[in-house]
């Protein structure tokens, strides 16, 4: 059996790297020098430097050898899903695994809704509390997968598991989604946090609160309350707004410490909260739900100065928890 995994950046190089215990995989990337990397020297410094990858992964920049493979892992960012899943083979009716954290900008849609444009193969959503460094390191780590199709989820939890790589079935994937991609935007919230100083009442305040912000907006897409206080949601949550570690946070910090967005934004590497914040806003705004937290964010990364914003969240009528 093959695996196919759709991108070389950190995540999709992890998630071969931790499959490629099992079974071969054929790992699509866009960069030419990531894929001769991968092949000759077995490594990804681009992307993931520091760990030796496993021979069993074959890196091709054409999306033809993912043929070979009867499920798919796609880890392309959430903005380019769509473009880079239309060049791929798709009339083999692999099983898709949808990897990143996002929201479409274009059309305000979840990745699963993204897909469901493009084919009606069977699709999951694989998300959680995962640093794609250690995961790739074997450090143990546990994710939701989330199928409507019960049989293809309990299926694909019993593929994906490794010894120190733990799936959980969910069948709510709009949850498992929706935790996510909020999540990053409060990842940006909280590095702000603490690169303006503000303390670690305000840091722990602001994941409260944010967690009240991806729940209402959860329930008013659909999702459920449970899946969002798992590990999608609450356990991803916590993860990425108390480390350095992500780039989200990170981006948050330089931000607080007076950084413009738009310089912090330059890199190789994604930051999804930055592209889902304003989306967020947007959607929020469509369901009728308050996210002033979400708007906080949105409203920085487009050139607000910190001080008025934060002045403004805190400035907010007082009201019950
Ligand atoms: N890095 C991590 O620890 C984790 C990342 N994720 C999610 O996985 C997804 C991918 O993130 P990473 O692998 O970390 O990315 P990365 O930041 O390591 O690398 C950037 C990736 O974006 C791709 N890219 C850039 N411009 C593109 C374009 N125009 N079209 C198609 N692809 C383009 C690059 O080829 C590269 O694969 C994101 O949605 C992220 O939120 C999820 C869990 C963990
Ligand atoms: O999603 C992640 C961990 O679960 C990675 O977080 P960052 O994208 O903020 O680095």
């Amino acid at each position: 059996m093959t695996i196919g995994v759709i991108g070389g950046g950190a995540w999709g190089t992890a998630l071969a790297q931790v499959m490629a215990g099992d079974e071969d995989v054929v790992l699509w990337a866009r960069e030419p020098e990531v894929v001769a990397a991968i092949n000759q020297d077995r490594a990804n410094p681009d992307f993931l430097p520091g760990v030796a990858l496993s021979p069993r992964i074959r890196a091709s920049a054409a999306t033809a050898g993912l043929a070979a493979a009867d499920l798919w892992l796609v880890v392309a960012p959430a903005q380019h899903l769509r473009s880079v899943l239309a060049e791929c083979p798709l009339a083999a009716r692999p099983t898709l695994v949808l990897c990143a954290k996002g929201i479409e900008a274009a059309t305000l849609k979840l990745m699963a809704e993204v897909v469901a444009d493009l084919t009606d193969a069977p699709c999951a959503v694989l998300s959680g509390p995962t640093f794609a460094g250690e995961v790739a390191r074997g450090l143990p780590t546990a994710v939701t997968l989330a199928c409507r199709d019960a049989g293809v989820g309990t299926a694909l939890v019993q593929r994906l598991a490794r010894p120190t790589f733990r799936p959980y079935f969910s069948d709510d994937v709009t949850g498992a989604e929706i935790g996510g991609a909020v999540k990053n935007v409060l990842a940006i919230a909280c590095g702000v946090v603490e690169g303006a100083g503000l303390g670690l009442n305000a840091r722990a305040a602001l994941i409260a609160r944010g967690f009240a912000e991806m729940t209402r907006f959860g329930l008013a897409r659909g999702a459920r309350a449970d899946t969002l206080a798992g590990l999608s949601g609450l356990g991803d949550l916590v993860l990425t707004c108390s480390s350095a570690n992500s780039r989200n946070f990170t981006l948050g910090l330089g931000i607080g410490r007076g950084e413009p967005a738009a310089t912090l934004l330059d890199t190789r590497t994604v930051a999804e909260g930055a592209a889902t914040a304003p989306v967020l806003v947007a959607a929020a705004r469509a369901a009728g739900v308050e996210m002033p937290i979400a708007e906080a964010v949105a409203a920085l990364l487009a050139g607000a100065p910190v001080v008025e914003v934060i002045s403004a969240l805190l400035a907010r009528p007082l009201r019950a928890e």
